[in-house]
């Protein structure tokens, strides 16, 4: 359960107080995500979603997200954008975190996609390229290759903790991309961590796409990547998925075109985006506090991702 900062229902009622949204119902923490805090506010007119940035989101990055989701929701995109309060602020302090209150959405996350599910996740991810290509801010990746190669070095020996050679494994493979990681791609802001529990879903429609705290000026073709690894094997990292994975690919073309450079990148750029959530993923299972309310991510799921791309063929890319 991801609570890692609690906040009283005193503390709610007298922040709902500077809003225009109702008094407060109820309030009660989150029980997915492992970033931020989250609660699910209900007040006498409606719901919304209380987030407090923790850990890894900088609050110089806040209006970033902010204004990318106010760009995507004008643009008829199904993403939650942060309420203002009546003095026209979307950022509050609460409990010495910053803070907002956001847009409730409905659906809920598939836990086994289907490949009609896949599909729609990719067209949404296209439509979201769409809309995004008119989109002038721009924020630094902190998690791409140098970032890796740092969070690779801060976990130092205890990777071998995790499992056996994977330090060396999580080198060998940092050599790898520092030789092929493509440099002239098409950029543009991403969403960068498109998993099926960022994706709400009522049937086989996208009814919301949350959490844009990744959210970064990127090789827009890796966004497909991340979703591609997040999407298309079982939880635990075995079991490849092809059908999912042609929807997934399928779906996203429907909706935005892959050049041909960028699908000939595709093997690569899934395998820095394995080592991606493998390198966070370990850096979380050797650093998360042991009293906090959340449950870690397991790093041998990107693991044996990685360890699958690595010997692909790179058809499965292929629609
Ligand atoms: N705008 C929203 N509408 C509906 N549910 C939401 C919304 N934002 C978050 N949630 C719920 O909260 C959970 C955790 O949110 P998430 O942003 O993924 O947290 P974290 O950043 O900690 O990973 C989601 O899985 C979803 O159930
Ligand atoms: N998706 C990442 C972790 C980030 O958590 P999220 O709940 O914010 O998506 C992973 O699975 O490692």
């Amino acid at each position: 359960m991801a609570v890692y900062t609690q906040v009283s229902a005193e503390r709610i009622a007298a922040l709902l107080a500077d809003y225009d949204v109702g008094t407060l119902v109820s309030a009660k923490g989150i029980a997915e995500g492992v970033e931020n805090s989250n609660y699910l506010v209900e007040t006498s007119k409606d719901r919304f979603i209380l987030t407090l940035y923790e850990k890894r989101v900088d609050a110089d990055d806040l209006p970033f997200f902010l204004t990318l989701l106010d760009h995507l929701a004008e643009r008829g995109q199904p993403v939650p954008p942060a309420i203002a309060d009546r003095n026209g602020r979307q950022i509050q302090q609460v409990e010495g975190r910053p803070a907002c209150l956001i847009a409730f959405l409905p659906g809920v996350s598939p836990g086994e996609p289907n490949p009609a599910q896949s599909c729609a996740a990719g067209a949404a991810l296209g439509a979201l390229h769409g809309a995004l290509e008119d989109f002038t801010h721009a924020r630094p990746n902190t998690l791409s290759l140098p970032g890796w190669h740092d969070l690779a070095k801060r976990c130092g020996d205890h990777l071998d903790d995790i499992a056996p050679g994977l330090g060396g494994t999580i080198a060998e493979e940092l050599a790898f991309l520092d030789a092929h990681w493509p440099s002239d791609l098409p950029r543009s802001a991403i969403h960068a961590d498109l998993f099926p529990d960022n994706v709400l879903m009522l049937g086989n429609q996208v009814t919301g796409i949350i959490d844009f705290y990744f959210a970064c000026t990127e090789i827009r073709a890796y966004d497909l990547a991340v979703t591609h690894a997040a999407w298309c094997f079982g939880d635990n990292g075995t079991g490849f998925d092809a059908e999912r994975s042609e929807a997934l690919i399928e779906g996203y073309e429907s909706a935005h075109e892959l050049s041909s450079a960028e699908a000939a990148a595709m093997p690569v750029l899934a395998r820095g985006a394995a080592l991606r959530f493998l390198l966070t993923r370990a850096w979380d299972w050797l650093n998360t506090p042991a009293d906090a309310l959340v449950t870690r991510k397991d790093p041998g799921a990107f693991l044996r991702r990685l360890e699958f791309y690595r010997a692909a063929d790179p058809e499965i890319f292929l629609p």
